[in-house]
Formats: C-alpha cells, sequence, structure tokens
C-alpha cells in the first residue's frame, strides 16, 4: 500500500554523523572557562593541563562510545545520567583542589542539570541533586576544617545555599517541560492517527474517495514533472446488488472486505487501491502505460473471477467489470476518470466480466 511503501521511505536510516553531546560540549566550555582562571593567575598551569586533559578524554570517551553504537547497550541510550555524573564530578573535584574555581562551579552545574532535565526522570534528577550537594557541602566542610571556620567559610556555605534552593526550583521546572513534551507526543499521535483514520474507508481500510483525489492530484503532478506515465482502472463488482439482495447486506459487506484484501495483496507496493463508492474501486498505477494497465487488470480480474466465495454465496463466484484509461499530459483529473468511467460502462454493456479501454490515447 502506498501509505506502508511512504512510510518505508521515510523510515529509511539516514547517514548520520556522531556529534559531540552537549553535556561533553559544558564540559569542554568549563575547562575553558578554567583556562581564564590560569590566565588570570588563580590556578596554576598544572592544575588547568590536568584538568583539561581529563575533560578531553572523557569527551573522547563518550564520541567514541556513540560513535560505534555502544550507547544502544544501555537501557538508557542518551547516556544521559553518566554524562552528567561524569561532568559534575570533575567540576567538583576542581573546586575542592582550587577554591577559587568555585565561582565557575554553580552556574556551570545549573547548565549541566538543564540538560537534564529534558531526559531525566524526576527521582534521577532528584538523586543527582543531592548528590551533587552532598558532596558539596563536603568540600566546604573539609575546607572549613582545613582553613577554620573564618569568613570564607560563611561565604561558601551561603553559595550552597542559595544552590541548595535554586535545584528544587529547577526540577520543577524540569517536570513541567517533561509534563508538556509527553502531552505534546500524545497530541502528534492522536492527531496522526485521526489523519490517517479520515484517509480511510472504514469498511474495506482502504483509501477513502478523497483520499483517492489528492493521491490523483499527486500522481498527476508526477506525471507532468517528470514526463512518467500513469494509469487508472475503475473497478466495479458486477451484479453487486443483485449479491445484496440475494445473500444479504452483511454478506456483501464481508464479500467486500474479501476482495479489497486480496486486490490489494495482489497489487505492487507502488500502486494506489482506493474505495470509490459502494462496489466501485479505483487503482492508480503509477510509471505504467495503457498497456501494462490493461494487463494488471486483466490479472486483477481473472484473480478475482478464482475466488472461491463457496461458503458465502449461491453462485460461488463474482466478477469484475474494468474501465482503463492512461493520463494525457496537462488533462484534468474529471476527464481521466471520465474516459475509465466510459470504458467500464463498455465493459458492462459488453457483458461484463471483462476489461476495456477507450482506443487513441
Ligand atoms: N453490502 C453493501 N452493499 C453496498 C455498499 N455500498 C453500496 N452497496 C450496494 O451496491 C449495489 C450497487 O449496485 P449497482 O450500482 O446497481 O450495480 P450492480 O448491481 O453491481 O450492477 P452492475 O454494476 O451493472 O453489474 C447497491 O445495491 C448498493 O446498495 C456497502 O457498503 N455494503
Amino acid at each position: 500500500m502506498r501509505t506502508e511503501s511512504i512510510n518505508r521511505r521515510k523510515n529509511m536510516p539516514s547517514v548520520r554523523i556522531p556529534q559531540i553531546s552537549p553535556i561533553s560540549l559544558i564540559s569542554l566550555l568549563y575547562a575553558l572557562s578554567l583556562y581564564i582562571f590560569y590566565r588570570q593567575g588563580f590556578i596554576s598551569g598544572a592544575t588547568f593541563i590536568s584538568v583539561a586533559a581529563i575533560v578531553l578524554a572523557v569527551v573522547v570517551l563518550f564520541y567514541g562510545i556513540f560513535r560505534f553504537g555502544l550507547n544502544q547497550r544501555f537501557r538508557e541510550p542518551s547516556l544521559m545520567l553518566p554524562q552528567l555524573a561524569a561532568s559534575l564530578l570533575i567540576m567538583l573535584v576542581v573546586a575542592y583542589v582550587e577554591r577559587t574555581t568555585q565561582m565557575a562551579l554553580v552556574p556551570f552545574m545549573l547548565i549541566a542539570f538543564s540538560f537534564g532535565i529534558f531526559r531525566l526522570s524526576t527521582a534521577s534528577l532528584i538523586g543527582l541533586s543531592l548528590a551533587c550537594l552532598a558532596a558539596y557541602l563536603s568540600i566546604i566542610l573539609l575546607r572549613g576544617q582545613a582553613e577554620g571556620f573564618v569568613q570564607a567559610f560563611r561565604t561558601d556555605l551561603v553559595q550552597w545555599c542559595v544552590l541548595a534552593l535554586t535545584l528544587p526550583g529547577m526540577i520543577l521546572v524540569g517536570k513541567q517541560i517533561q509534563n508538556m513534551r509527553q502531552l505534546l507526543r500524545a497530541t502528534r499521535y492522536q492527531l496522526q492517527h485521526y489523519e490517517e483514520k479520515s484517509a480511510r474507508d472504514e469498511l474495506t481500510g482502504l483509501y477513502n474517495r478523497r483520499q483517492l483525489q489528492t493521491e490523483l492530484a499527486q500522481a498527476r503532478l508526477h506525471a507532468d514533472t517528470s514526463g512518467a506515465p500513469f494509469s487508472i482502472c475503475l473497478i466495479d463488482i458486477d451484479h453487486f446488488k443483485e449479491i445484496n439482495d440475494r445473500n444479504g447486506h452483511l454478506t456483501g459487506d464481508t464479500i467486500l472486505k474479501d476482495f479489497s484484501r486480496t486486490a490489494r495483496e495482489s497489487i505492487r507496493d507502488t500502486d494506489i487501491l482506493g474505495r470509490y463508492g459502494g462496489d466501485e474501486f479505483l487503482l492508480i498505477l503509477p510509471d505504467t502505460g495503457i498497456k501494462g494497465a490493461v494487463m494488471h487488470a486483466e490479472r486483477l480480474r481473472v484473480y478475482t473471477h478464482f475466488l472461491d466465495f463457496q461458503e458465502l454465496l449461491v453462485q460461488k463466484n463474482i466478477s469484475l467489470s474494468i474501465g482503463v484509461a492512461e493520463y494525457r499530459s496537462g488533462e484534468k483529473i474529471t476527464d481521466l476518470i471520465s474516459r475509465a468511467d466510459s470504458a467500464l460502462y463498455q465493459a458492462k454493456q459488453m457483458g461484463r466480466n471483462r476489461v476495456e479501454w477507450i482506443e487513441g490515447q
């Protein structure tokens, strides 16, 4: 079917160049900020080089993991938690070793967390926040013990309190964003579902008349731009009124469904079959001229004629009359359908159970 083939095309894997993750970028920016500390004489060259080397190693490690698809082996392939934990750990260790870098700790920590709120569960976010706060408090206390609980210790403690009050706010915002994303995803899914449903005929599951008009317009556009031919077959089940009258409307419905299923199975992936109305069906054959279309129609007619409806029908079989027409460049779709309809009328007039087409196309 057409939708399936479109979906298949849409779902084809595109060549993706692995990128550096946002968290790795934050770590690199953090290393860059340390360069400023170093240039201004706040930290030693050795510290800067060591931190830069560690950050680079972590970035390369995660890049490699994503590049070779090793992340797919994990339950959460974005590896947000380990990435975030690694980057926060580096910042905390540096803050412990070089006190002045604490200035950069809070803003970078908040930026790192802001990425986490898109991927991590609330429980993971709370856990990570508590771990960070505990580690940061330990650093402050350890340093206070070593240097004495003086003014600097109180400043650090105030900064810690501010962070402790900011992080829950951040988690709250994150939860709101996650809820909104979930709602958006559900709405998009529902919209797709309704779109798909509105294009289908309820009884047979085939495209309905409205969708067929869209498909015909697309086929016409494609033919006009590419110069490739396309043809249509207007298919009608013979004496369907009689089938209904003799076997009941419900049996008629079953025949329509069974025929639709087998017809769908007998056409190419690129062909489009829809219910044009009542017992009439329309088959669009892209890249097919009149000869090919007549062949297709004839095959479908024979195929259908040999379908065994012994358990449903007194007359055991159904037959089709089919009118075929090839698109003439620039003509209106209504004219194309009208020619197929004339051919179908001819087929009915000539005794039914046959394929006809209008000569001189
Ligand atoms: N069971 C069932 N019948 C339907 C449905 N839609 C239309 N019909 C019936 O299909 C029949 C179509 O009959 P006609 O258009 O007269 O054509 P026919 O009996 O096939 O005669 P020919 O086309 O000349 O061979 C009508 O009796 C409709 O009521 C449907 O969804 N289910």
